[in-house]
């Protein structure tokens, strides 16, 4: 599904500035693959995922998503197979836009230009999936999206990057900034939207019991590299203390 081969990213290339930020990384995901992925500070995670969206230059190397090798391919045309959440529910959303139309908008990105009025059936359709997601934000359709509180609002992006789901997931700590509570009901969500839809998501976590409840595998970054790579039984045995052995600092 998602296939890196020796892949670089060197910041300040040929200067004394010059930073390997991923280091002839390799890795294969399988396609329905639920990947948790954890590292200290500056290990190069989400370099990781600024690569496979394009946000950051391959130096050396090449990505194949879906059998299409996507190395040179601009960041936008990538966003069409790729959908990625932040840690800030801020960035990614129009603050100013109601939550339908916030959500018309994701959903008009692989269906036409944002020029026309929001159908009813779309109405129906956005109302049904936000009920799912038991917040009671069906009821909060007219409301501008920055008046929403953090969680909500996460939950509503989580929403617009599933509503044609993409063919991979990228969550780059997308519960950090919330209270535990919504955290934990992010978490839940993610997991549910990720299994019924099938599919391929990697999430970025410094919360070592979440990255060993959720997912079927575990990688870990240290300096630019994948150092460990846990799936299966060995995953489901290793404790939050294990994995402190793994961090480099
Ligand atoms: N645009 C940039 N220019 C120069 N150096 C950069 C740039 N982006 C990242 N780096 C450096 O690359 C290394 C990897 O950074 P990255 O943000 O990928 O780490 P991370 O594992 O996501 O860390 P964190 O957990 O703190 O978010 C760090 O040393 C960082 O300072």
């Amino acid at each position: 599904m998602l296939e890196l081969k020796d892949v670089s990213v060197i910041f300040n290339q040929g200067t004394s500035l010059e930073k390997r930020a991923l280091d002839e990384v390799s890795v294969h995901i399988p396609e329905g693959q639920f990947v948790t992925v954890l590292g200290s500070n500056g290990a190069g995670k989400s370099t990781f995922f600024n690569v496979i969206t394009g946000a950051a230059p391959a130096a050396e190397g090449t990505i194949v998503l879906d059998g299409q090798d996507i190395t040179a391919q601009k960041e936008h045309v990538r966003s069409r197979s790729i959908g990625r959440l932040f840690q800030n529910p801020e960035h990614g959303t129009a603050p100013r836009l109601t939550v339908e139309e916030n959500l018309a908008l994701a959903y008009s990105r692989s269906r036409g230009p944002f020029s026309r009025a929001i159908r009813k059936e779309e109405q129906a359709l956005f109302r049904e999936k936000l009920k799912t997601l038991d917040m009671g934000l069906e009821d909060r359709l007219k409301t501008p999206i920055g008046l929403l509180s953090g969680g909500q609002r996460q939950a509503v992006a989580l929403m617009m990057a599933v509503l044609n789901p993409p063919k991979l997931l990228l969550l780059d700590e997308h519960t950090a900034a919330l209270d535990p509570k919504s955290a934990r009901k992010i978490l839940e969500i993610t997991n549910d939207l990720v299994r019924r839809e099938h599919m391929t998501a990697l999430m970025i976590t410094h919360n070592m019991t979440d990255a060993l409840t959720n997912g079927d595998r575990l990688l870990i970054f240290n300096d630019g590299k994948i150092t460990q790579d846990f799936s299966g039984e060995e995953k489901k045995k290793l404790k939050p203390a294990d994995l402190l052995d793994f961090y480099e600092v």
